[in-house]
């Protein structure tokens, strides 16, 4: 007779043991230019972009409670349980093969961080925060066009009281660990690109340090440095 294995209703998979796995979050104010910024790292960096609210919006399309009971939250800009934007990160991290992330609009609050270290606990390599003036976000938001729900000016001065109240904790919780890398994000979006790309080409340098690839070959000059020298004492095979 078979052997009846029961699995647990909410499991829903994990990583391979041993694969490191990259995780950025990207927070900021609504309207601050986080989707912006984070499908320009995606197409020069390869990472996936998941983006909390787009998860959300797409579990509000389906008919379900909890789709409705999301989709209200949303419409008074109010925070989704924690359990669920992480359940669906999970998901969306798992099916997509990539081993590189870009988390948006998340962690948006304490609990937020917290249930993602109960439940994925992969450290984030560092946190960006992308910084605009309230006025700017506004602005950007009321011409954003994109037909939300919560982009009315009811809505958008709710969801700026949470980001104050509640995103300002997460903040001051990975500038205390060094883990805070911060831009100007009120310039143009090519600007601010450009601070973006330094922070990003940082991880890859690291990345290489810290992999088989010799720290030799990401320094040009001390590449030069010691073909001369092994050259003058015929040291060709050992330099690495
Ligand atoms: N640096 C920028 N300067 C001007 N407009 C921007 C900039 N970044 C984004 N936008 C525009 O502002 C709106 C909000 O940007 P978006 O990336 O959707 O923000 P978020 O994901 O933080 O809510 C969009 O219409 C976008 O095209
Ligand atoms: N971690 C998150 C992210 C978004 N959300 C919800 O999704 C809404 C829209 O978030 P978003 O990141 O798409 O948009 P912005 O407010 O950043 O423009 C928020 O106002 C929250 O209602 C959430 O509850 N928890």
């Amino acid at each position: 007779m078979a052997e009846v294995v029961e699995v647990h209703k909410d499991w829903i998979g994990s990583f391979p043991s041993g694969k490191k796995i990259t995780v950025v979050f990207v927070i900021g104010g609504p309207g601050s230019g986080k989707g912006t910024q984070c499908a320009k790292i995606v197409s020069q960096f390869g990472f996936t972009h998941l983006s909390a609210g787009d998860l959300l919006r797409e579990e509000v399309k389906s008919d379900t409670e909890q789709g409705t009971m999301i989709k209200n939250l949303m419409h008074e800009g109010k925070l989704v349980p924690s359990e669920i934007i992480v359940r669906l990160l999970l998901k969306a991290m798992l099916a997509s093969g990539n081993d590189k992330f870009l988390i948006d609009g998340f962690p948006r609050d304490e609990e937020n961080r917290e249930a993602y270290e109960k439940i994925i606990n992969i450290e984030p390599e560092f946190v960006l925060l992308i910084d605009c003036s309230r006025e700017e976000m506004e602005r950007r938001i009321l011409h954003r066009n994109q037909g939300r729900d919560d982009d009315n000016m009811e809505t958008i001065r709710q969801r700026f009281e949470v980001f104050q109240q509640s995103t300002l904790p997460v903040i001051q919780h990975y500038e205390k660990m060094g883990k805070l890398r911060r831009v100007d994000g009120t310039r143009q979006p090519d600007m601010v690109f450009e601070d973006v790309k330094v922070i990003f080409a940082q991880l890859n340098t690291q990345a290489n340090e810290g992999s088989g690839v010799s720290r030799v070959q990401t320094n040009p000059f001390k590449r030069w440095f010691l073909d001369l020298f092994c050259g003058c004492f015929d040291m060709q095979d050992r330099r690495n």
